[in-house]
């Protein structure tokens, strides 16, 4: 049985249950649950904490796991690797400090940096010779500064809200654009490959639509230039010899400027629908 781990709370836990529903897994009822047998997909998952699955998946303990890129690197497992990216939590990394007090990372030396990831952020600070008093936290980093228990943060930036609200402002370097991601351990097990399939469908009906319309087959090329499509349109005829159905699929982000660049051109009967499940 394939062995993966899910994280069991926090910012993760909820999509990666979904994206595992949606590719046909067996999820859990209680969120207390820390492991559900799938005899039927030949899996197991168990629940646990996010900050926890490299160690786990590294060791080879657990075959597969869903967490986040900055965790990953955090762990400094070197039996853990990304798989694939899964299109969801995406965050940056950034050090933040009170507005205008530093610019360049470089200005860090020697000072108080509080962080929840010392693995991630001393990795970076070593590499550019940079030696820093991590100041570890769990949590609610933003608030070191302003309780004087840190110069400055390295913490995970979505909307930049919480920051703002801290009084606090990114400088430096990027340290790192986050992600969930599927990672794996140092053997490639039975069964991981499948897994890998269902997801990357389950991507792809999240990230794209179909589209069907109607056109004189005489617009078909500038069409075509509008919605490419993955591969090619599909193109039927229709009983009137002058027209032609198309079928496309087409980003989600995109599908309200297609559809009227496409009416704009001549379209007709423009549908959208969603996409339940996809292997391409
Ligand atoms: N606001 C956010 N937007 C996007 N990703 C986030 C956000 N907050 C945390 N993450 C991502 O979630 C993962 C951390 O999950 P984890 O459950 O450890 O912390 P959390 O979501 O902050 O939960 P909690 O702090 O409630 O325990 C990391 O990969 C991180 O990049
Ligand atoms: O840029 P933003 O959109 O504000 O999001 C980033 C914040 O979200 C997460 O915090 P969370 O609410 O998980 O609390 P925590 O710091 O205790 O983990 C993260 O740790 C940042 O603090
Ligand atoms: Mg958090």
């Amino acid at each position: 049985m394939l062995r993966i781990a899910v994280p069991n709370k926090g910012s993760l836990s909820e999509t990666a249950a979904d994206m595992l529903a949606e590719a046909g897994y067996a999820g859990r009822r209680d969120p207390k649950t820390l492991h559900v047998i799938d005899a039927e997909n030949d899996v197991e998952f168990f629940f646990l904490r996010p900050k926890d699955i490299a160690t786990y998946v590294g060791s080879g303990a657990i075959d597969v796991g869903i967490t986040g890129r900055d965790l990953l690197l955090d762990a400094r497992m070197p039996g853990a690797r990304e798989i694939e990216a899964l299109g969801f939590a995406g965050s940056t990394f950034r050090f933040a400090a009170p507005s205008g007090r530093y610019s360049d990372v470089s200005e860090l030396d020697g000072l108080r940096i509080a962080t929840s990831y010392p693995g991630l952020v001393d990795a970076f600070l070593d590499e550019r010779g940079i030696a820093v008093d991590l100041v570890p936290l769990d949590g609610a980093v933003e608030s070191a500064v302003r309780l004087g228990v840190a110069d400055a943060v390295a913490d995970v930036v979505e909307t930049g809200t919480t920051l703002r609200q801290a009084g606090l402002d990114v400088f430096g370097p990027v340290i790192l654009e986050s992600e969930a991601v599927l990672i794996a351990g140092p053997v490639d097990a039975d069964g991981s490959e499948t897994l890998l399939r269902r997801l990357r469908g389950v991507m792809v009906a999240r990230r794209f639509v179909m589209i069907d319309y109607d056109l004189p087959v005489a617009l078909l090329d500038d069409a075509v230039k509008i919605a490419g499509g993955v591969e090619s349109p599909t193109v039927s005829p229709l009983r009137d010899p002058e027209w032609v159905a198309v079928r496309v699929m087409v980003a989600r982000t995109r599908v309200n400027h297609v559809m009227d660049e496409l009416y704009a051109l001549g379209a007709r009967a423009i549908l959208v629908t969603a996409i339940h499940n996809a292997r391409l």
